[in-house]
């Protein structure tokens, strides 16, 4: 693991929690993110609401947040109309965003006598190519015949090395679909000589692979591989299926494992609207949340569906359980 987060891990007394859904959060505070930037889009008109998720999440007790870049493309911004230098500004913003957050709930709670909050960490988000495509693909893993490896490491270049520069603690790589681009990812993070440390963590849809059907094991070596690769796991996945991952994970990587499952609502990607399949709430997340800690997992939180209720729940179970 990584210093920095070995050392927030124990702090938090084994487990860290990472924050919750943030384009769900946006949502609950009124943000329209129908959009191809989907939550991104409020970098360009809503950034005080992207703090606002933030500090809400830092409040709700995440020692890591994720910054609003998931879906902050190039190409994206590129294609709303934006110049490359307002495109690369924005990439920034988002790390600048979670930075101000972090460094002003810290600075709030210096101030309390009793601190029950860790000095958050800032993770800069990297959603697939599949997210980016927005047409439901981050949960088929199926880029089509004419997407190499190469291709994935041009489309994840320049954000990366524009993020990894704008000062984040570390870089999220979320919900990776598939083998290919666990594999352009790691060669990427070589190739640029990326200092920050990441963390990939893949989708699943049945708790046995990844989306795209390919093992874990097989990425996982991909992965375990890699020094620049700090933390492996899963997101965006049916929290139901979490604590089989885990187990699995910790057969084949040595590597720290971070899970933060949505709530098992399932995206109709073309509809774009979220499946009431099986929705599990924050009473079944604290009560999971203990049982991926003693599975083996050192960051847990929510991804969609999941909110800063959800994440207190969280915090509290795995911060009352060190307190025993
Ligand atoms: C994690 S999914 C719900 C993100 C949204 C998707 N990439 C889209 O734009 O439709
Ligand atoms: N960090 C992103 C992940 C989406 S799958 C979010 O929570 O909105
Ligand atoms: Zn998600």
């Amino acid at each position: 693991m990584a210093g920095v987060v070995e050392e927030l891990v124990k702090k938090a007394g084994g487990c860290a929690v990472i924050d919750g859904g943030f384009a769900t959060q946006l949502e609950a505070l009124g943000a329209d993110i129908n959009d191809p930037l989907w939550s991104a889009a409020c970098l360009i008109t809503k950034p005080h609401l992207i703090k606002e998720v933030h500090m809400q999440y830092l409040e709700a007790g995440a020692d890591v947040i994720i910054s609003s870049s998931y879906q902050a493309t190039i190409p994206g911004f590129l294609a709303r109309g934006l110049l490359l230098e307002e495109a690369e500004g924005l990439l920034r913003t988002s790390v600048q965003l979670a930075l101000e957050a972090r460094d002003e709930f810290w600075k709030s709670t210096l101030r309390k006598s009793k601190p029950v909050y860790n000095r958050a960490l800032v993770a800069a988000s990297i959603g697939s190519y599949g997210a980016y495509l927005a047409d439901g693909s981050e949960y088929s893993g199926s880029y089509g015949d004419d997407v190499t490896a190469e291709k994935l490491k041009d489309f994840h270049r320049r954000r990366l090395q524009v993020l990894a520069t704008a000062g984040p603690d570390l870089i999220a790589f979320e919900a990776i679909p598939n083998k290919m681009e666990a594999q352009a990812l790691v060669e990427l993070l070589e190739e640029e000589d990326i200092q920050v440390p990441s963390w990939i963590c893949f989708s699943s849809v049945d708790g046995k692979h990844l989306c795209s059907g390919e093992s874990f094991g097989d990425c996982l070596q991909i992965l375990n591989a890699s020094e620049k690769v700090a933390i492996v796991g899963v997101n965006c996945t049916p929290p139901q299926f979490v604590e089989g991952i885990i187990r699995e994970f910790k057969q084949q990587t040595k590597k720290a494992i971070a899970v933060y499952p949505n709530s098992g609502e399932v995206w109709d990607g073309r509809a774009k609207r979220w499946l009431p399949v099986e929705c599990f709430g924050r009473k079944s997340f604290d009560v999971m949340a203990r049982r991926w800690q003693e599975a083996g997992a050192s960051l847990v939180g929510g991804c969609c569906r999941t909110t800063p209720s959800t994440i207190r729940a969280v915090s509290k179970a795995l911060k009352s359980r060190n307190d025993q």
